[in-house]
């Protein structure tokens, strides 16, 4: 005492003194403080099954400003702030739930004040200064504390000792800031108090850690079955793509705790977001109900979600009202207020469709990063049903426009009345419908017989089905089949109605002298398909419409005209007025059918190679079997080929002409592809090698069609006089040849002649006379 008396001064003294009484009043307040959280507890438990229940929602913001209001108590504090996170984590945002605007919706310009929200950072405010460094704070004067100019930004002004603590999970995840305040006239926080208050927030955010982690297992599980239960119900029929986006809006929407969602779509072209679906907060059988309001119409340069769809980027707004960038005119036009927003785009490859915004989280706080990534994942969901659902609308469109094409096209394609009456006529009249004689015989021409040909068919069915068969169709239909075949063969120089005539009859030959081997059924659509099998012919190669890139070869990329061929007899077939195959057993109508597109692809000379290829190796062994379905398509596979050259077996003349023709496409489409620049020019294709015809022809015969013919005659020896008529006009094309080799060396050696006569003039031209073989100057003439 006589030290401190004679050696401490006044000042000092005083200080020690107060300092003392405060620690005194501190821990009176302290014993205080446990009495009353022995209290508190008991009334956190009375309400815990309320407050788990709240939790395992998501909703942990309400039980933690209740365990705040209790600390407040404990801590002898004159007031509490509770500060809930943004979802981004870039923002604290005031958090009250007992304001009662917080109940009902204020009007939208008071919300700012009520609800601010402070960006988090260093030296601002106290509660942002906690957020950023996530480390507690004690201030003992907030007003004299230089720390923080923007002292605790509430509305409390009596505040003089703060004490802010940062509320975060376990694994460090920023979720709330509380402050708690003292005014003037109280002490201030000691550490021992900031330790139980830490240490309650500590155990409390465990517990709503473990809470949250059993109840996203349960969300995860129900997710699943939900996302299960989606794909099998709904993505499997896609018809009613509406129907799907709200069930997943729905499912969203209870996911994260919205009381409200919509979904815009992007209108590209305008640069506008409309809304699709709305929700109004109906609800029908326990179900929300969305409404379409199209009406509602924005720029994307406006509002949250116009940036979501700019940014490609999620969107998590704590306070709508408080973001520059969000678009009141909707609030304005539906008379609801916004809160919270959590916004994702809706994307695939790289496009908007649209965006998904939900809407106030229905707790009053922000929407969580938990919230974010189950969200995120419905709206993988929602931009596959509405790719879907665009292709799917896109795919009717075009089934609806190539039903009415189809439609537009069979009118325009329409034969005439005249030739209709005269054909049934004709069948009536057993005179002009007979078969001439040799009909039978494959060198039978069919030259210049153009509307006769009409009566042929219908003859040539009769007579291979047997005229009694029950696989023929009435008159009327049959009529209408082949005048509807006819009408839509092209007015071009070979691959014409004449030609498909040509290889029927061809088909006919064979089948007649082979009716054993191929039943009724077969024999029928063989026909049919050797008169369909060149439908709709362009006088353009498969080659030439790949290179082009012709819609025709993006539909069929493999043998492109065959398989239009074979789609244009489908379509002939299916009109009611041609149905031919109609009185047909469904076994016998599949059969047909199969023989039909296994017959008209096998006319692709490409595929020809390896059938002939295959055949001819079964045929060496021994092995080749017509009850074997596999051999018998590959024969009909050949017979179609034979019957596709079989004007090389003609009467030289009629295989002549028919060559020519066909060359005349040839050479129409070599001009094309001179003018498109497309490689390679074939030879037979280009008109400046015209004289090469001939030696051409000896090439193609000798390694197609006569091998054809003879694999051919080895599978039904009555083809044989195929072969042997090929080897005929093969001799006439080698004398073609012969001679044109002949006149090439005799030009040839014209043209010799001609460049020494001109070489010669040139020379005497210089004064110069070839004298014994050598150029010698000639003697008259100067020799300057
Ligand atoms: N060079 C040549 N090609 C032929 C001859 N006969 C048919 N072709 C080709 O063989 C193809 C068979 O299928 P296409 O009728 O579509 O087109 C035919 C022609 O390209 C012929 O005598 N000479």
């Amino acid at each position: 005492e006589e030290y401190i008396i004679a050696n401490v001064r006044l000042e000092t003294l005083n200080r020690w003194c107060t300092k003392k009484r405060s620690q005194l009043q501190n821990d009176s307040v302290a014993g205080e403080g446990k009495r009353i959280l022995e209290k508190e507890t008991k009334s956190i438990y009375n309400n815990s099954e309320l407050l788990f229940e709240k939790i395992s929602t998501g909703n942990y913001l309400h039980p933690l400003y209740m365990l705040c209001s209790h600390l407040q108590t404990s801590t002898m504090s004159t007031s509490f702030t509770f500060y809930a996170v943004g979802g981004t984590c870039d923002t604290i945002h005031l958090y009250n739930p007992e304001l009662p605007q917080w109940q009902n919706d204020p009007p939208p310009e008071s919300r700012t004040s009520i609800l601010p929200s402070y960006p988090v950072e260093e030296g601002g405010t106290v509660a942002s200064h906690v957020a950023s460094t996530q480390q507690s704070v004690t201030i003992d004067d907030i007003t004299m504390d230089e720390r923080f100019p923007k002292g605790t930004s509430t509305l409390e002004s009596a505040a003089v000792s703060v004490m802010c603590l940062p509320v975060a999970l376990p694994n460090g995840d920023l979720i709330g800031v509380v402050e708690f305040c003292r005014a003037w006239h109280n002490a201030e926080y000691t550490f021992e108090t900031l330790a139980m208050a830490q240490t309650t927030l500590t155990w409390a955010t465990m517990a709503i850690d473990k809470t949250q982690v059993s109840s996203g297992l349960e969300q995860q599980n129900a997710m699943s079955n939900f996302l299960l239960q989606v794909s099998r119900t709904y993505l499997d029929d896609i018809t009613d793509v509406d129907n799907i986006i709200q069930h997943i809006m729905r499912f969203a929407k209870t996911l994260v705790s919205a009381d409200r969602c919509a979904l815009f779509l992007h209108d590209k072209e305008a640069g506008e977001l409309y809304s699709n679906l709305f929700d109004n907060g109906e609800v029908m059988d326990g179900k929300s109900v969305f409404s379409k309001k199209t009406e509602l119409r924005f720029s994307v340069t406006k509002g949250i979600a116009g940036a979501s769809v700019r940014t490609k980027q999620t969107l998590n707004i704590p306070d709508a009202y408080s973001d520059p960038r969000f678009n009141r005119a909707v609030d304005k036009a539906t008379g609801y207020t916004t809160k919270s927003i959590l916004c994702i785009p809706i994307m695939s490859n790289d496009e908007v469709y649209g965006v998904v915004e939900m809407i106030n989280r229905k707790d009053g706080g922000s929407f969580t990063m938990n919230d974010q990534n189950n969200f995120q994942m419905f709206a993988v969901f929602c931009a596959l049903a509405l790719r879907y659902s665009k292709v799917h609308t896109r795919l009717q469109k075009d089934q609806c426009r190539h039903a009415i094409l189809k439609e537009k096209y069979f009118y325009h394609s329409q034969y005439s009345k005249a030739d209709y009456n005269e054909l049934i006529k004709a069948q009536k009249d057993d005179e002009t419908f007979v078969l001439p004689p040799n009909f039978d015989r494959f060198h039978f021409s069919l030259f210049h017989l153009d509307k006769k040909l009409m009566s042929y068919f219908i003859n040539m069915v009769i007579e291979l089905a047997g005229s009694g068969s029950h696989l023929l169709p009435s008159a009327n239909v049959m009529t209408d089949f082949i005048l509807t075949v006819r009408e839509n063969y092209r007015d071009i120089q070979y691959h014409n109605w004449q030609h498909a005539m040509t290889v029927t009859h061809a088909m006919f030959c064979m089948l007649k002298q082979n009716l054993e081997i191929f039943d009724e059924v077969e024999r029928y659509a063989l026909l049919v398909a050797c008169v369909c099998h060149d439908l709709d012919h362009r006088a353009r190669s498969n080659q030439f419409l790949q290179k082009t890139s012709h819609p025709l070869a993006l539909l069929y990329p493999a043998s492109t005209m065959e398989y239009h061929h074979i789609s244009m007899a489908k379509d002939i077939l299916g009109r009611k007025e041609s149905k031919v195959f109609q009185n047909m057993t469904n076994e016998e109508y599949e059969k047909a059918m199969y023989v039909l597109k296994e017959a008209i692809l096998a006319t692709d000379l490409a595929l020809y190679f390896g059938n002939r290829g295959q055949i001819e190796e079964l045929l060496t062994q021994g092995e080749f079997d017509f009850d074997n379905q596999q051999h018998r398509t590959s024969a009909i596979g050949l017979m179609m080929t034979a019957c596709d050259l079989s004007s090389s077996a003609k009467d030289w003349s009629v295989t002549r002409q028919n060559l020519l023709d066909l060359h005349y496409e040839f050479w129409e489409e070599g001009d094309q592809r001179k003018k498109l620049g497309i490689k390679p020019l074939l030879p037979m294709m280009d008109r400046a090698l015209e004289e090469d015809l001939a030696e051409g022809q000896v090439g193609f015969y000798s390694n197609v069609s006569i091998k054809c013919f003879e694999s051919l005659a080895r599978v039904l020896p009555s083809c044989e006089p195929l072969a042997i008529r090929g080897k005929e006009n093969l001799g006439h094309w080698r004398k073609e040849a012969e001679i044109v080799k002949e006149k090439k060396e005799e030009k040839r050696k014209i043209a010799e002649k001609e460049k020494q006569r001109e070489e010669r003039l040139k020379q005497e031209g210089l004064g110069l006379t070839l004298r014994g073989g050598m150029w010698v100057v000639e003697e008259s003439r100067p020799t300057s």
